[in-house]
């Protein structure tokens, strides 16, 4: 044991309907993540991966369907977000902070130590390739460093669950590999890796592929 084992626990979405301006973007759709599984979404653009990501995340609630994590549904209980780590096309990190506080911020907010959090950080970002960037402000950073930013963030939380959209997108080949690896490996752990991918490298080096066609899972 490392220490870092978990009981897996599985993102499941049931029958999950999203519409916008009287457009289906979901259309009913089932999908079960396992713990300690690496599952490619792939799809054409603009099939629906992003949405549906969001809403299995919780950030977006579906006109109708559930999400259920470890049984529970994540609309009821949104601390059960906690649990899980995601990667968004935006990455939504904060600019007027070094790279090593925006990955600390989610530890300290599950009231991780702060000295646990820093080491917790430097490790994440390591994973990466990106510790000698850690303390450079995020706007220092290029788009692909950011990006693996991102990702250290989410994994430094050690999830139940990661949803990542293109999280390698902006990677050159070596970075792509290695930021992979570093995602990839969190499944070791027990975590439900779930990856919104055009790139056939990415879903190649997954357990599982799921296809999305305009909204519908096949
Ligand atoms: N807030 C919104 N309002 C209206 N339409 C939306 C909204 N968000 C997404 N869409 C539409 O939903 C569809 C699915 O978008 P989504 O971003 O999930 O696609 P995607 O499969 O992730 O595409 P890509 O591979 O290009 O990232 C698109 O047609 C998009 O225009």
């Amino acid at each position: 044991m490392t220490g870092d084992e978990r009981a897996p626990v599985a993102l499941v979405g049931q029958d999950l309907r999203v519409s916008r301006g009287g457009v289906e973007i979901l259309r009913g759709v089932d999908l079960t993540v396992h713990g300690g599984e690496r599952l490619a979404l792939t799809g054409p653009s603009g099939s629906g991966k992003t949405v549906l990501l969001s809403v299995l995340s919780g950030l977006v609630l579906p006109q109708s369907g559930t999400v259920l994590l470890d049984g529970r549904p994540l609309a009821q209980e949104p601390s059960l977000r906690r649990r899980l780590g995601v990667v968004f096309q935006g990455y939504g990190l904060v600019a007027l902070l070094t790279a090593a506080e925006n990955v600390e911020l989610p530890l300290l907010a599950a009231r991780v130590p702060a000295a646990q959090a820093r080491v917790r950080a430097y490790e994440a970002l390591e994973s990466v390739g990106l510790a000698d960037r850690a303390e450079h402000l995020v706007e220092e950073l290029s788009g692909g460093q950011q990006q693996r930013a991102a990702v250290a963030r989410a994994l430094a939380v050690r999830p139940d669950v990661l949803l990542a959209d293109e999280p390698t997108a902006e990677q050159d080949v070596g970075h792509r590999a290695s930021t992979l690896d570093a995602i990839l490996a969190a499944a070791n752990a027990g975590t439900a890796v779930l990856l919104a991918t055009h790139d056939p490298v990415v879903a190649a080096r997954c357990d599982r592929v799921v296809h999305l066609d305009a909204g519908v899972l096949r």
